[in-house]
């Protein structure tokens, strides 16, 4: 009995225990299901935060980035590589100034002082010129660049001045005479004014025009010319004419240094898309199947020099000790309607030759005599003509693309004036 009771008093404790570890046991359970809920939901939370973050990241790298590249290009743009300068000691170094500096001419001289480590500063007023043609300089130490008609003085101190401003181009020349003559005359006039006042050395761009239509072949610098002073080549022939006058009234009078460069028909890359003159005229009717417009009978004659010849004369001429006049160009002559045939076929272009009624005192024929040039400055031509027109051609087709993408492509001017026609502006 007594140990009955004994085992019932033992079982009923365990069981008491049992509940109690068992309640213990589902505490636990209970604990750590949550324990494991609330760990999982905090993962769950973070993986979901990190997923938008890195989206939100991934989103921002896709605006960021072109801009970091704008960024780049514009800092390429501010550390600018210019073209190669050499380094001119103090001594060496001059000051220049090339009035008509952003021209097709002024240009390419612009690039050769540039490059050869001197101090240029550019002047024009831009009727012929354009920024686009020295734009690769703007910003270089060495280089300056003033929007200013010579007309109106100038005050700048200077070692040496390359007087280019004045339109070349007949249809250009033509169409204010009035502003031709004042360029080439008080234009002139001004830049001798300054090269006085400040001791500088002045070169004047002259021109074959200054021969007018020559009764005398090939043209050496001893020929006094045969121009119509009423015609409408005489703003620009006359005026050049004038121009070399008073350079040597300054130098006889006032002891001005000077040097007269007479320019024969120059072609190359940067003219004008609406120069008028030959060589663009073709070459731009060439590549655009237009017929290409010969004025005449087309047996007139000239004789081409690349822009580079040209160049490499005006400094050798600028630095001899040559002051008379001297012919810079090319003696290789050909006939107007031989040039039209030689591009179209350089071109290979299937484009008409059209015959045209003949410009008024256009000259009939036009060949430098360069002897004088050879033995004084050690100086002659070395491009060859095919060479120099597929450098242009190259360069045009280049223009009209670029023209195209900006929907504009401006058609050669016409720079014919009939004969007997007369012009009103
Ligand atoms: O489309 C054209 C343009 C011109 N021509 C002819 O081609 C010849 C050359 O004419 P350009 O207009 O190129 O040049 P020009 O020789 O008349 O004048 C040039 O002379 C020397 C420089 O000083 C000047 O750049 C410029 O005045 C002329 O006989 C002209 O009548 C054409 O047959 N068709």
């Amino acid at each position: 009995m007594v140990s009955k009771a004994l085992l019932r008093l033992v079982s009923a404790v365990n069981r008491r225990r049992m509940k109690l570890l068992l309640g213990i046991a589902l505490l636990a359970y209970v604990a750590s299901v949550w324990g494991n809920f609330v760990n999982m939901s905090f993962l769950l939370n973070r993986s979901i935060q990190e997923n938008s973050e890195l989206k939100i990241e991934s989103r921002i790298e896709e605006i960021v980035e072109p801009l970091r590249e704008k960024i780049r290009d514009l800092e390429k743009s501010f550390t600018q590589k210019y073209p190669p300068v050499k380094f001119l000691s103090e001594k060496d170094r001059k000051r220049i100034l090339i009035t008509g500096g952003a021209g097709f001419v002024g240009s390419h001289l612009t690039d050769k002082l540039m490059m050869d480590g001197h101090e240029v500063t550019v002047v024009d007023n831009f009727f012929t010129g354009r920024k686009r043609n020295v734009e690769h300089w703007i910003g270089h130490e060495n280089f300056e660049l003033i929007n200013h008609d010579v007309v109106e003085p100038l005050y700048i101190e200077v070692d040496q001045i390359y007087h280019l401003a004045s339109p070349a181009s007949p249809p250009n020349y033509m169409y204010n005479p009035i502003k031709t003559l004042k360029t080439n005359t008080i234009g002139t006039l001004n830049m001798l004014g300054l090269a006085k006042r400040v001791g500088a050395r002045l070169l004047l761009a002259s021109t074959s025009e200054v021969y007018g239509d020559p009764e005398v072949h090939p043209q050496s610098e001893d020929y006094w010319g045969h121009v119509n002073p009423i015609g409408p080549r005489a703003c620009y022939d006359e005026g050049k004419r004038v121009a070399e006058t008073m350079c040597y009234a300054y130098m006889k009078q006032e002891g001005v240094e000077v040097r007269v460069a007479r320019i024969f028909n120059t072609f190359g890359p940067r003219m004008h898309m609406n120069d008028g003159r030959v060589v663009s005229n073709f070459i731009l009717q060439a590549l655009q199947g237009e017929p290409l417009t010969v004025y005449g009978s087309g047996s007139q004659t000239r004789a081409f020099q690349y822009v580079s010849d040209l160049v490499n004369g005006l400094v050798a001429l600028m630095n001899s000790n040559v002051s008379s006049p001297v012919n810079l160009g090319n003696p290789e002559e050909h006939t107007i309607l031989e040039f039209a045939q030689l591009i179209k076929n350089l071109v290979g272009s299937g484009s008409e030759i059209q015959f045209l009624s003949e410009a008024q005192d256009d000259p009939q024929k036009r060949k430098p005599d360069i002897k004088k040039a050879k033995l004084m400055l050690g100086w002659e031509p070395v491009v060859p003509l095919e060479e120099g027109l597929n450098k242009a051609i190259h360069y045009f087709r280049k223009e009209l693309e670029y023209q195209a993408n900006n929907q504009y492509i401006p058609k050669p001017k016409p720079a014919r004036i009939k004969k007997g026609r007369t012009r009103h502006n």
